[in-house]
């Protein structure tokens, strides 16, 4: 007989989370029961209207904050009921994060940027690595600048290979477009879509700009907290067309 394959965990999987903000009657149910699994190795974005969830899922699947119920697994690692501090270090080690605003630290050099995840981690720090990453964003030259000679674009290059050099189970991308220019932004997206096709990096990008989600493999609508459609390769018309059903001006 053959031998039964188990399918392989997904990088991500969400059984029939709901997330509350506050209570009694001013209590906001962000997620509704939602049920999902990102594929390794994909490029999954998330879209839908202003306020219809895509930061409160980003931030329960990549285990910044906690379910209300239902339960969230990063790498076949189940994350609800973890207690803190490993939930803090399962961060720092299986989990990239690109923000919109970059987040580096001013005061350290681009190097030293790249480099804080795996030396807050205690992993020693492979000088060859982190020249390569600096390469594959194009920041070869770079290794001792500081973020503030960075235009905005080379920032966020930084913050992707500082998400990239721990070799994470998923970067998550919140919005990492959102505060540069279109074709500065156009260069970013291309970056993570490489890492997806050349390293298998598992990337989930959440974002309100169909062009961006056009990058993706996978794009998931959100409304109202609920999962509203899922399209494999859409281009940017489709999705913007799928947006305004959604009550979104795309
Ligand atoms: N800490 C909080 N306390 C109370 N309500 C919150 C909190 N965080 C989010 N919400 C509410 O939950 C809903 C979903 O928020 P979320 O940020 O996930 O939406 P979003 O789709 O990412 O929105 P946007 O596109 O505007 O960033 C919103 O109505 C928001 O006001």
């Amino acid at each position: 007989m053959p031998p039964v394959r188990k399918p392989a965990d997904p990088a991500v999987r969400l059984d029939s989370v709901s997330r509350t903000y506050g209570r009694g009657p001013a209590a906001f149910t962000a997620l509704r029961e939602v049920s999902l699994d990102v594929p390794r190795g994909a490029f999954t974005a998330v879209m839908g209207p202003s306020g219809s969830g895509k930061s409160t899922l980003l931030h329960c699947a990549a285990g910044l904050d906690r379910v209300g119920s239902g339960r969230v697994w990063l790498g076949g690692v189940e994350l609800t009921g973890m207690g803190e501090t490993a939930l803090t270090e399962l961060r720092r080690e299986r989990v990239g994060f690109v923000f919109q605003a970059f987040n580096l630290v001013p005061a350290l050099t681009v190097a030293q940027n790249v480099t804080l995840p795996l030396r807050m981690a205690g992993v020693r720090v492979e000088r060859a690595r982190v020249a390569q990453m600096l390469e594959r964003v194009g920041l070869a030259g770079r290794a001792g600048h500081r973020p503030g000679m960075l235009s905005g674009g080379q920032q966020q290059r930084v913050a992707i290979a500082r998400a990239l050099v721990t070799r994470p189970e998923v970067v998550f991308a919140d919005e990492p477009t959102g505060a540069l220019d279109t074709v500065t932004a156009r260069e970013i997206l291309d970056l993570l879509r490489e890492a997806a096709d050349d390293l298998g990096q598992t990337v989930v990008m959440v974002t309100h700009d169909p062009v961006a989600a056009a990058y993706a493999d996978t794009v998931l609508f959100l409304a109202d907290g609920r999962i509203a459609d899922v399209l494999e390769r859409p281009g940017a018309d489709r999705i913007a067309g799928r947006m305004t059903t959604l009550g979104a001006r795309a």
